[in-house]
């Protein structure tokens, strides 16, 4: 008997969006990898029951916000989630967010995504072209914070990595409740809000936000914590608090 359900009879469960195969990998270990593979166009994603009836799929949908909208419609256009999340390594912002520890958006921020004027940076919402936040149901922010004990804040999205104490400096005045720093949480969301579905981002702390300095990385300390964060989240009422009216 197949422990999945066709996809019209199961209950739709959470999408995870996840940039390389080293992060789905992690997240894959904190759901006890009971997994297996799922076509979906371009590749496969994997599924998983963590929760009895609570599917849970996890993508590999690349570096970068339009590899991971992409990546993220595609597979919207063909499965049905209640929510869909965000996840892998990041950037932290010091104090709030030290290396190792574990981050959830009260905002997902597209930080870079507008125009450099005379008067500084205008972001699109500012030029009157579009929007650059999302906001996840609070509900499922103070669940998944208070179970991983994470801090929350707002969770940029760049297209290009923070390598100065200057840059770090503007962005955290532009987003004083700035607690991280990566690459796809926008992408995913602007993908699920086309379909209607709410948005999440849970992130593990690999670097602080600044100066560049790879040595400093601590990309296994970051993959253990997202593992750690995977095998915590409260998968039944998260969805309970996104599908409630
Ligand atoms: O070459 C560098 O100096 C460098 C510094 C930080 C990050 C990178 C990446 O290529 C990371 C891309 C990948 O990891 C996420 N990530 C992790 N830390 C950060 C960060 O400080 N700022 C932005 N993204 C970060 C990101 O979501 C990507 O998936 C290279």
């Amino acid at each position: 008997m197949s422990r999945y359900l066709s996809d019209d009879e199961q209950p739709p469960g959470l999408l995870v969006v996840v940039a390389v195969q080293a992060e789905a990998e992690a997240v894959l270990r904190g759901l006890k990898d009971d997994s297996w593979p799922v076509p979906v166009p371009g590749g496969e994603l994997r599924r998983s029951e963590h929760a009895p009836g609570v599917p849970v799929d996890v993508l590999v949908g690349g570096v970068g916000p339009a590899a991971a909208a992409a990546a993220t419609a595609s597979v919207l256009a063909a499965y049905r989630y209640s929510l869909v999340v965000s996840a892998g390594i990041a950037g932290g912002f010091a104090p709030h967010a030290p290396i190792g520890s574990l981050v959830v958006a009260q905002e997902i921020v597209a930080a870079d995504l507008g125009a450099e004027t005379p008067e500084g940076f205008q972001d699109v919402a500012e030029l009157g072209f579009g929007t650059v936040r999302h906001t996840p149901p609070l509900g499922a922010v103070t669940l998944a914070s208070d179970a991983l004990d994470a801090v929350s804040g707002s969770v940029l999205t760049v297209s290009t990595v923070t390598g100065s104490a200057e840059r770090a400096a503007e962005l955290t005045s532009r987003h004083p409740q700035a607690v991280a720093e990566a690459m796809e949480g926008f992408g995913v969301a602007e993908a699920a809000a086309r379909y209607g579905i709410p948005a999440f981002e849970v992130r593990a702390v690999s670097n602080a936000v600044g100066p560049r300095d790879r040595a400093a990385w601590r990309i296994g300390e970051a993959l253990a914590a997202l593992e750690r964060a995977f095998g915590a989240l409260p998968y039944q009422e998260l969805l309970q608090e996104v599908t409630r009216g």
